[in-house]
């Protein structure tokens, strides 16, 4: 295979021998090329591209946007898309499902399910999908889907693209790399990557080691940083630390096959090359990783509990100003400092929709066991959750010296629109039948005559 790394741009992040170089920043304009003189100067469309490529526009806004959401890049190829095209075939998405999709009633009720086991079958990342929740509807745009993937096999000559929405990776055990149109992404359990719809990408395991993971289909607006109002221009997930690949490619002329997500179903063509053959790209249209570890957390320092909103890594806005389609909120290591504080989440109820997770360690909301890495909740929304009676007796006596949350990493899609449990989840035997009671361990501790 013909694959060329080659860092295109002062300010690229100095790459170890094998390993990706990546471009820093949030959003900005990059430029790489992974061949001297392949990207124009000054004008994107000459007469002759370099090396007889094709100039390509991939748009992930409308062309009219404002240039605050305008989201696009320039791809010089050795074919343009149109060329990697096949006879697309409607195939079995598995347990892969897209919004709308009410296929069963759940309880109103707190919902939580073990980790689904990685499997001894075959199963490459697009097979190995597994559908938790869907919410709002994928043909107008807005809402999400959150997903397990499960995979122990690398795709080797077979490539995917979702034109239904950007995907954030959330691995949770085992490395990943992605092989991208736009250059080479590792990740591993603590960080993320989010590759925009419409980019071409295989996905290869680290060391042919099973993985798993949660996957978010975002439906709606791009994901972006969230705004720090007073806090200012520093701490929460500072733009430096947001990585994305610098240009390589795959000059591969083998059988190969192609899936597209589109319209909440899977598609398959064969194709005779890779289409990973972009040599050179500019734009602000790119996938881009982040180290979860690198968010500089920023909460209470004398009393009380703030909203989970101050954890936000990044969030997908709906037309409604505050309104997100989805955030995605992480709780990582902390210091607690709060005096006179009942320190964990407080009890509540919420027209936001939120779906858990847990990457390692210990949530501090339910010490009582049963939320366990791997392992995922919904609290939908105006459905009420909190502490279990474990971390309530323990929070509500413990002594309030600093204290630190240490080797824990949970994290929440939270979405305006209800979510929708998919029948795959509702029959797996994970879900905790149980949870639903939590809430009845809590004593009554009410004493009129003790104020
Ligand atoms: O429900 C949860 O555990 C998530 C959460 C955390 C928090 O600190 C405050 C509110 C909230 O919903
Ligand atoms: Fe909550």
């Amino acid at each position: 295979m013909n694959v060329s790394i080659r860092p295109g741009s002062a300010g690229a992040q100095a790459a170890a021998p094998g390993s990706p170089g990546y471009l820093s920043g949030f959003g900005n304009g990059f430029e790489t090329e992974a061949l001297p003189g392949a990207l124009p100067v000054g004008r994107n469309s000459p007469q002759k591209c370099a090396y007889g490529l094709y100039a390509e526009q991939l748009s992930g806004s409308p062309f009219t946007a404002p240039r605050a959401t305008n989201e696009r890049s320039w791809l010089y190829r050795i074919r343009p898309t149109v060329a990697h095209w096949g006879q697309f075939r409607k195939m079995d998405a598995g347990l892969w499902r897209s919004a709308p999709c009410a296929e069963v009633d759940m309880p109103l009720a707190p919902l939580r399910w073990d980790p689904i086991p990685l499997p001894e079958e075959s199963l490459s990342f697009i097979e190995g999908i597994r559908t938790i929740t869907t919410a709002g509807d994928v043909a107008s745009q807005s809402g999400m889907g959150s997903h397990i993937y499960l995979a122990t096999r690398s795709m080797r000559d077979e490539y995917f693209y979702n034109a239904d929405a950007e995907m954030l990776f959330v691995p949770q055990q085992g490395a990943l790399r992605l092989w991208t149109e736009f250059g080479i992404i590792d990740i591993a359990p603590g960080e993320i990557a989010v590759i925009p719809r419409g980019v071409k990408l295989r996905v290869e395991l680290h060391d042919e080691q099973p993985a798993r993971g949660y996957l978010c289909e975002n439906y709606g607006g791009a994901f972006t940083l969230p705004e720090r109002g007073p806090i200012g221009a520093n701490c929460l997930a500072n733009p430096r630390d947001f990585l994305t690949p610098v240009a390589a490619y795959e000059d591969r002329e083998a059988p190969s096959t192609l899936v597209v997500k589109w319209g909440g179903n899977l598609w398959r063509a064969d194709l005779a090359q890779s289409p990973l053959d972009v040599v050179a790209w500019h734009g602000n249209y790119a996938p881009y990783k982040y180290d979860l570890r690198r968010y500089s957390p920023v909460g209470p320092v004398l009393f009380d509990h703030a909203d989970p909103s101050i954890f936000t890594v990044l969030t997908s806005p709906s037309e409604t100003p505050g309104t997100a389609n989805i955030d995605f909120v992480i709780f990582p290591d902390r210091w607690l400092v709060a005096e006179n504080t009942f320190r964990p989440p407080w009890y509540h109820m919420n027209v936001m929709s939120e779906f858990m997770g847990l990457i390692y360690g210990v949530y501090d909301a339910k010490t009582g066991g049963g939320f366990v890495p791997g392992g995922f909740s919904l609290h939908n929304c105006m459905l009420p959750h909190g502490p279990d009676m474990n971390a309530f007796e323990g929070a509500s006596h413990a002594e309030l010296k600093p204290h630190k949350l240490e080797g824990t990493l949970a994290f929440m899609l939270e979405t305006r629109l209800p979510q929708r449990v998919t029948r795959y989840a509702a029959e797996a035997p994970q879900f905790q039948k149980d949870y639903a009671g939590y809430g009845h361990e809590l004593r009554k501790h009410f004493d009129p005559s003790r104020p």
